[in-house]
């Protein structure tokens, strides 16, 4: 059976357990569960927090973990990416008062406070900062008002929480993150049931971010039918009864779907649909 961690609460917990459950698994029905074994799909579920996913997984009792690529760095554990899945994106940024400071190289002698000490205490030995570091649970942001330190750095998303705090991002984001699917370093990448589950959740992702375009058109606009609807390796072309017509088959990026019916439109191409794509395997 493989054996997955899950993260039990905070923002990566929905998304992944909503994944997992597009992806044919069953999930938890009551968030005070702490295991739960699917024995149709031959896998077990365990729920830990968000930041002890990679140590269980570097220490091998679990297979593979979801959780946020800034806490594997952060933890140092012996564990590596090995399939990033789109959702829980953040940036990990520097914030301060205006004026206090322009970027890391001014730090020195001040104090960081985070959440994320390993990240942080790495990235001022890297740029040469003799800065203290103080790590505090959550709500950082209130540590420069509360005279704990005169920077933080911590996970932005909208900037919200910064702006409330009265707070600027200062240099560049020390690094980009979102969710991530994780095992421990040097395991067997062709392991076929971890294969297996990975081409599950790139079936959602690609499911989530492609739609199914059908549309007539011409034969002699095929070509340029066909330029606007590459599909992902070549479309599917088939005659219809009215001679001079085909009709073809593609996946178009659910994003651009909108404007490339205006355009097929206009190149004469007729009954456009579009329709949901609920599971692939590619
Ligand atoms: N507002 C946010 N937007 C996107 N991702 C976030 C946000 N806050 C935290 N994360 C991500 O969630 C992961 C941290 O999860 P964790 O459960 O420890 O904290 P949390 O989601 O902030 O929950 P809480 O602080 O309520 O415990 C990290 O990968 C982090 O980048
Ligand atoms: O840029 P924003 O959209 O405001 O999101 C970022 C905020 O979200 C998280 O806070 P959370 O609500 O998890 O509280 P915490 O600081 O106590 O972890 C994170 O720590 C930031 O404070
Ligand atoms: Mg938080």
């Amino acid at each position: 059976m493989l054996r997955i961690a899950i993260p039990n609460k905070g923002s990566l917990s929905g998304p992944a357990s909503a994944m997992l459950h597009e992806a044919g698994y069953q999930q938890r029905k009551e968030s005070k569960e702490l295991v739960l074994v699917d024995p149709d799909n031959q896998v077990e579920f365990f729920y830990l927090r968000p930041r002890d996913i990679a140590i269980y997984v570097s220490s091998g009792r679990l297979d593979i973990g979801i959780t946020g690529r800034d806490l594997l760095l952060d933890s140092q554990a012996k564990a590596e990416e090995i399939l990033p899945l789109g959702f829980a994106r953040s940036t990990f940024r520097y914030a301060t008062r205006p004026g206090t400071a322009a970027g890391v190289e001014e730090f020195g002698g001040m104090t960081v406070a985070t959440s994320y000490e390993g990240i942080v205490a790495k990235h001022l030995a890297d740029h040469g900062v003799d800065a203290s570091v103080v790590h505090l649970d959550g709500a950082v942001e209130t540590a420069i008002e509360l005279g704990v330190a005169q920077i933080i750095a911590d996970v932005v998303e909208t900037g919200t929480s910064l702006r409330n705090a009265g707070l600027e991002v200062i240099g560049e984001p020390i690094m980009t993150s979102e969710a991530i699917v994780i095992r421990r370093t040097g395991a067997d990448p062709e392991e076929p049931k971890v294969r297996q589950f990975l081409r599950r959740l790139q079936g959602v992702l690609v499911a989530r971010t492609y739609v199914m375009m059908d549309y007539d058109c011409r034969a002699e606009h095929l070509e340029r039918a066909v330029a606007l609807t590459p599909g992902l390796e070549s479309p599917t072309i088939s005659p219809l009864h009215n001679e001079g017509w085909v009709a073809v088959r593609a996946m178009v990026p659910a994003k651009e779907a909108q404007r490339i019916m205006d355009d097929l439109y206009e190149l004469g191409a007729r009954a456009i649909l579009t329709t949901a794509i609920h599971a692939c395997r590619l």
